[in-house]
């Protein structure tokens, strides 16, 4: 059941300004996984750039020696120092490029798999709070835009910035007063994208968001196309998506804009540069204080200088994007998981099936109780239960059992012990779970089976599968066994599905079974078939029977009645028939409402 409308939280914002930049060098770390590959890669960028520095120092050095000489002679040794330097730092470039391909997809291998490892341990009540296209944005999504960034301006970074501080260094070592004059440009290009941060920064925050939405609504769309059919909704959820389609057109559009104007600016400011580095150069040279060589390296230093600030420029738009999805991967990487084993707990060892509720009382968001001090027992091998009308808080008691929640106070006990004083996986281990909507994953049926327990064999498999009456549709499939099941099982049918998740149950072999409605929405035959290896599941375990269809409960040792998160009643279908209560009604009503289903067919 879907939480009410109000309960959901929404997942943590990514964070802003400051916190961004922390995002984007928090992400970059990544990069540090390989260190001895990124510090031959800074190292060779590094003499990449020296060399082609001095490529402008020796155009210098040419120009100077040219004046007032009338033979070429000379200019040869500077010409051949200048191709050594081309070749240089051609060579440093290549393999530096060659090695950070390897540093950014270590990283990116890393980052993918720490955000998909880490949401595997977080909680149900983390999944609840937001829409599954939500996420898939943050993980699919945002992880492209990190990507982008990594492969496409992340190295021109690293080459532009030590062409920055090398070129800075050059000038001032050529002429200090001059350098100061180049470096004006700095200081005009830093405010100006300073001022473009501020409108293109939250328009980039906004266009993640628009997108993450766009991703929900498709998902939601794909997951519901048949009943989008059924309804003839298809206009309306076009419309739907073309709305938040033009948000996102209309923000990505800001972004863009603000972003791209960075480029034609910095074009203007370059030229201004030169042209005022030429003017008080010339000034400088008629006064004698520079000669024309320094001040030609010094007009190329210029643009060397201004260069790379023009590629980081040019690239801020990958830099806000990958700034803000770095931010918004990281917000899920810091979610701490919630449900977590307590310091000392032990295996819980195997169980014979004896559970114990005392006074359970139970909130998935604080301030609305679902459970109310509910505590029954089952005794091992016993069958019991659970009915009431809907929202009742049926599956919020199997969802406590298993522990996908922890519950606000009271005890809950298997064989004794404390389920809190117990590691998860020992206690999951224990406890089979046959769900409503059948769950396959997208894998051979042999493999499916095999889920159930880790080692176990082919003939097991097949023989649990004769048990389960599922052999049978099995081996008529094209492939047997070993046929690949579509998209969670859509090649097969909802009974056949069900069939499977029992079989896969059975080879896990639980002393705790859980069983959530499993026989609804199939046809008589196949709803035999499902009882039947039910039955055969649950002999000698103890099992929990979520019904609607009190038919299928009339056997159980004993039937809880839940109303509003309370047990209301409990007994055996004949003691409470007699006490004519809560459950005769409830069985009363399906009662009548199936005799006048018969007499309408
Ligand atoms: N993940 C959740 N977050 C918040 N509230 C929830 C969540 N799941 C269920 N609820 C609320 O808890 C109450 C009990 O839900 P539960 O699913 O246990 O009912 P149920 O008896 O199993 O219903 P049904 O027979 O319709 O499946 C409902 O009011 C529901 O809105």
């Amino acid at each position: 059941m879907t939480p009410a409308s109000g309960d959901t939280l929404t997942l943590p914002k990514e964070p802003e300004g400051a916190g961004r930049i922390k995002s984007l060098i928090r992400v970059s770390r990544y990069l540090g996984l390989k260190k001895i590959r990124l510090a031959a890669v800074i190292i060779l960028f590094l003499i990449g750039t020296v060399s082609f520095i001095l490529l402008s120092v020796m155009l210098g050095i040419a120009v100077n020696s040219l004046t007032g000489i009338k033979t070429v002679d000379t200019i040869y040794p500077v010409v051949a120092t200048m191709a050594g330097l081309s070749v240089l730092s051609f060579i440093c470039y290549y393999i530096g490029y060659y090695l950070l391909a390897d540093v950014i997809q270590t990283a990116l291998f890393r980052l993918r798999q720490n955000l998909f490892e880490h949401m595997q341990t977080l909680s149900l009540r983390f999944y609840d709070r937001q829409p599954i296209g939500e996420l898939m944005s943050r993980v699919t999504n945002d992880i492209d835009v990190v990507t982008a960034f990594f492969q496409v301006p992340l190295g021109t970074l690293l080459m532009g910035t030590f062409m920055l501080i090398t070129t800075m260094v050059a000038m001032l070592w050529l002429n200090s007063w001059l350098a100061l004059v180049a470096m004006v440009a700095v200081v005009l290009l830093i405010g100006i994208v300073w001022l473009l941060a501020r409108v293109a920064g939250p328009a980039f925050g906004m266009l993640q968001e628009r997108l993450a939405d766009l991703n929900g609504l498709t998902e939601e769309t794909l997951a519901g196309e048949k009943t989008i059919i059924a309804y003839r909704q298809q206009k309306k959820m076009a419309a739907r998506q073309s709305g938040v389609s033009k948000e996102a057109y209309e923000v990505g559009v800001k972004a863009q804009v603000v972003s791209l104007v960075i480029n034609p600016l910095t074009v203007l400011v370059t030229n201004l540069d030169v042209g005022i580095v030429a003017l008080i150069g010339s000034i400088m040279i008629v006064k004698g204080a520079l000669t024309v060589g320094v001040l030609t390296t010094f007009l190329s230093l210029t643009l060397l200088f201004v260069l790379p600030m023009l590629t980081i420029f040019a690239n801020y738009n990958y830099i806000l994007s990958a700034s803000v999805s770095a931010g918004r991967i990281f917000s899920i990487l810091d979610e701490k998981p919630d449900i977590v084993d307590r310091p000392g707990a032990v295996e819980l060892k195997p169980v014979k099936g004896h559970v114990v509720f005392k006074d359970v009382n139970f909130s998935y968001v604080s301030g609305r109780q679902i459970l109310k001090n509910n505590s029954f027992e089952a005794l091992p091998g016993q069958k019991i239960g659970l009915c009431g009308p809907t929202g009742a808080g049926k599956s919020t008691i199997i969802n406590i059992l298993t522990r996908y929640y922890d519950i606000d106070s009271g005890i809950i006990e298997i064989d004794g012990q404390n389920i809190y004083d117990v590691k998860q996986e020992s206690l999951r281990k224990q406890i089979g779970v046959v769900l409503q909507e059948p769950f396959l994953f997208s894998d051979t049926v042999m493999n499916n089976l095999k889920y159930g327990r880790d080692g176990a064999s082919e003939d097991e498999c097949t023989a649990v599968a004769k048990d389960a009456n599922c052999h049978e549709f099995i081996t008529r499939l094209p492939k047997g066994y070993d046929t690949i099941l579509s998209d969670g099982g859509s090649n097969l049918s909802q009974g056949q599905r069900q069939l499977l998740t029992i079989a896969r149950a059975m080879i896990a072999d639980p002393r705790i079974l859980i069983l959530d409605e499993a026989t609804s929405n199939v046809d008589t035959r196949t709803e035999k078939n499902i009882q039947a290896a039910l039955r055969k599941l649950q002999e000698g375990r103890t099992s929990f029977v979520i019904a609607h269809r009190l038919s299928t409960i009339k056997d159980a040792h004993k039937i809880l009645v839940i109303n509003q998160g309370e047990i209301v009643e409990r007994g055996t279908h004949d003691e409470m028939m007699a006490a004519k209560g809560f459950y005769y009604d409830l069985y009363m009503s399906q009662f009548k409402g199936r005799v006048s289903e018969i007499l309408s067919e």
